[in-house]
């Protein structure tokens, strides 16, 4: 489908009007378990905090009679060689059906709808070639992450990803090891039995259990936990899955390594690599060393290192870096399209979101998805118009300010 098409109607109620509107209704259902999954935060959740708040901390500066009764939303320049309706894509989120049955093949379809690009996580449950198959030209990413002691794995699923012809490989590198992760701890969080990693042809345990065996020392302690709506009557996290996830698990390679790993991604594959999990300007300069084609700013959403800096903070001094020798997108808390808006200001080209898709599954499934995409472009476009910009190309970056240095200046900005 081409992005100037309409979409199809959507049937989300009247009574709600922002992602946040949404959120609450897919809290009213969604089950405990999938709930801490889905907003677990590293240790006592800072930095999830802090991806929220720090939108607030800048403010805009509007000008005014510029005429823009007409706006063109679509990016500055291309992305994945490709013109996008919006800057904004859905990051890859692993295990999609804990929030729909239709998961990831859902997601993809509606980003396909609203010519948005979409990200797959190497530990979805739908494989990646139906993915594609429902996604079409918005499915550009494979996530990766590297697997320990099976680059065997990986190197299927690069030669699977080129053969279904996606654009880029997207290698999560801010995840040596997961986070500490409290609520899936406290949940017993496992994934229920209807649903496997169909990428992989084994029934492999994933690496959350990885984190929960690692952090969770007497594997006897393991219960049965409470189960809401999406997964009820689904046996929940036995001894005997505990004890089978630890012989047949996959696990994130904690070795992982700009020479050796990026070497062996570029002398695998003819796809752009994308490197997901970059907070500092000499990682973003690592990254391009190594043959990066573009970088992606994101603490992981707050799930990987607690009190670590948000995306947002950390963007000004990678696109300085960077200088514009490869796109320099972000994830992390966009939650309006104000956010959006400031985040292109600070020299973002793209944004993706991530917790706010399972609140459109949860609630509608793609219908759901499609709604948040054409919610935050319709607030993007509010903001645009109020903000004096008739194209994406026009917004300054000394359009925001912070509000610390404004208070400083006073008024003479
Ligand atoms: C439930 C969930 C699962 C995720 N799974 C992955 C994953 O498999 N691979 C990955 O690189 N990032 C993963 N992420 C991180 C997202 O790609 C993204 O960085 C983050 O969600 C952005 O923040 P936001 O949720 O505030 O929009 C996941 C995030 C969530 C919430
Ligand atoms: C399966 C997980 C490791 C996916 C992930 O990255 C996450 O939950 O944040």
């Amino acid at each position: 489908m081409n992005g100037t098409s309409t979409p199809p109607a959507i049937t989300i109620p009247r009574e709600i009007l922002s992602l946040r509107d949404l959120e609450a209704k897919c809290l009213e259902t969604m089950a405990p378990m999938v709930r801490d999954y889905l907003y677990d935060g590293a240790e006592e959740g800072h930095t999830i905090r802090e991806n929220l708040e720090v939108w607030n901390r800048w403010l805009v500066v509007p000008r005014m009679m510029r005429d823009t009764s007409a706006v063109d939303l679509t990016p500055r320049t291309n992305q994945f060689n490709r013109s996008w309706s919006l800057p904004l894509g859905i990051a890859p989120s692993a295990m999609q059906q804990l929030a729909h049955p239709s998961g990831e093949k859902a997601t993809a379809a509606a980003a396909r709808s609203m010519n948005i690009p979409f990200g797959l996580s190497t530990f979805s449950n739908y494989t990646i070639e139906e993915v594609k198959d429902s996604g079409g030209d918005s499915v550009v990413g494979l996530q990766m992450y590297l697997l320990q002691g099976r680059r065997d794995l990986n190197l299927e699923l690069v030669k699977r990803a080129e053969a279904a012809g996606y654009k880029a490989i997207v290698l999560t590198v801010d995840s040596p090891v997961p986070g500490n992760r409290p609520g899936l701890i406290k949940s017993n969080f496992v994934m229920p039995k209807h649903m496997r990693f169909r990428n992989f042809s084994e029934d492999f345990g994933g690496p959350l259990d990885q984190a929960q065996d690692t952090q969770f020392n007497d594997p006897s302690s393991v219960t049965a936990v409470e189960a809401g709506s999406a997964i009820a009557s689904e046996p929940t996290r036995t001894q005997d899955q505990a004890t089978k996830s630890r012989g047949n698990q996959l696990i994130v390679d904690p070795s992982i390594n700009w020479e050796r790993d990026m070497k062996w991604l570029r002398e695998n594959t003819s796809l752009e690599i994308w490197v997901k999990g970059i907070l500092h300007p000499l990682d973003a300069e690592e990254a391009i060393a190594h043959g990066a084609s573009g970088i992606m700013v994101s603490n992981h959403g707050g799930r990987q290192l607690d009190t670590c800096v948000s995306a947002l903070d950390a963007l000004p001094a990678i696109v300085e870096q960077v200088s514009g020798r490869v796109p320099v997108h972000l994830d992390g808390g966009i939650r309006r399209g104000g956010d959006i808006f400031k985040a292109l200001a600070l020299g973002a080209d793209f944004v993706w979101i991530g917790r706010p898709v399972w609140w459109g599954l949860e609630v509608a499934g793609e219908e759901g998805v499609r709604w948040v995409i054409q919610t935050l472009k319709r607030e993007f476009e509010v903001v645009m118009k109020l903000m004096g910009c008739r194209k994406v190309g026009e917004i300054e970056r000394e359009m925001v300010i912070p509000k610390t240095a404004l208070m400083s200046m006073g008024s003479s900005y």
